[in-house]
């Protein structure tokens, strides 16, 4: 049995971005850049703008961060995504969410450029990944996708089940999974003998924010189990982090899974960064990068 080790993954493809950064530098003197938006001060949100930054600049690109009071208008926001866009300078924009209730996450999201989409949120994005068109995609799901294939070199025909139907992680997951050519199933809170379903699974994404509903006895014997839920849950008196795979009964059963800190977590940064440099290079008619 192996526990994916994501942490120690994502910080190699860290490394790989910040030599293609080098590259870019000494080759066209440009240094790509990536906005983020926060908007009010949610604890954990105010963390991840943190480290995105810090996680940037450790890449050699410029980070450059928006921060906006949790009243600020619609309106607001808008102007700052369509300033951005204008842009030269910037290459990536990231409006970290949830965003405060009264703003309407689709249309900010939708008015960010899908060049500049480096979350791969926007609708044009969505349809590309459908499409099977380039753009760019969103990066728990990518970061999930290359975590399952650092255990299994070819996925193809394996039967993947993506528990979740997120348009953050659920849904682009499982269409990445199908261009791997993995026999998709998505299942969900209606889902019937969910448990059965879930036992049919080569390939098991959990991603439902629900902590630990993935039960061992769900698992496949030899099965890769990804698990991208981050649940923060008081046990025995402190704040622990889990994910929604019993991480305990399901390793009695799985081949491969990730762990709840440690796995899949910091693959979206990882794979903010790529995004990030493979937009920067196609804007600015770089060619392809190869992270
Ligand atoms: N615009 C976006 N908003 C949000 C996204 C996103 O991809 N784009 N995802 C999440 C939050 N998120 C990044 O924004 C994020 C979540 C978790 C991690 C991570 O590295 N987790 C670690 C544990 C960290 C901890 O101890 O708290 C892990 O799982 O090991 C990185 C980024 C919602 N919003
Ligand atoms: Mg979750």
């Amino acid at each position: 049995m192996t526990i994916i080790d994501g942490k120690a993954f994502a910080l190699k493809l860290r490394e790989k971005i910040a030599g293609a950064v080098r590259d870019i530098k000494s080759s066209c003197n440009i240094q790509p850049a990536l906005a983020v938006v926060l908007v009010g001060e949610d604890p954990a949100s105010q963390v991840y703008v943190r480290n995105k930054g810090i996680a940037t600049e450790k890449a050699g690109m410029r980070s450059i961060e928006h921060k906006l009071a949790a009243d600020a208008s619609e309106d607001d926001v808008v102007s700052l995504v369509k300033k951005l866009n204008a842009d030269e300078e910037v290459d990536g924009i990231l409006v970290q969410l949830p965003l405060p209730d009264h703003i309407s996450s689709e249309r900010v999201i939708n008015e960010i450029h899908p060049d500049k989409d480096v979350d791969g949120l926007t609708e044009a994005n969505a349809g590309r990944l459908i499409l099977g068109k380039t753009g760019l995609v969103p990066c728990t799901p990518q970061g999930s996708v290359m975590l399952a294939k650092s255990v299994r070199d070819n996925l193809s025909g394996l039967n993947a089940v993506v528990v979740g139907r997120s348009i953050l992680v659920g849904k682009p997951l499982a269409m990445l999974l199908l261009a791997e050519n993995c026999t998709v199933t998505m299942a969900h809170s209606r889902t019937k003998n969910l448990d059965e379903v879930c036992r049919e699974a080569d390939i098991l994404c959990a991603a439902v924010g629900r902590p630990r509903m993935v039960e061992g006895r769900w698992v496949k014997e030899g099965a890769t189990v990804i698990d991208v839920g981050i649940n923060r849950i008081e046990e025995d008196g402190k704040t622990r982090l889990i994910g929604d795979v019993d991480f305990d009964s399901a390793k009695e059963r799985a081949g491969a899974i990730t762990p709840v800190p440690g796995g899949v977590g910091p693959m979206t940064i990882a794979c903010l960064l790529r995004n990030t440099v493979i937009a920067a290079a196609r804007r600015r008619g770089l060619g392809a990068v190869e992270v």
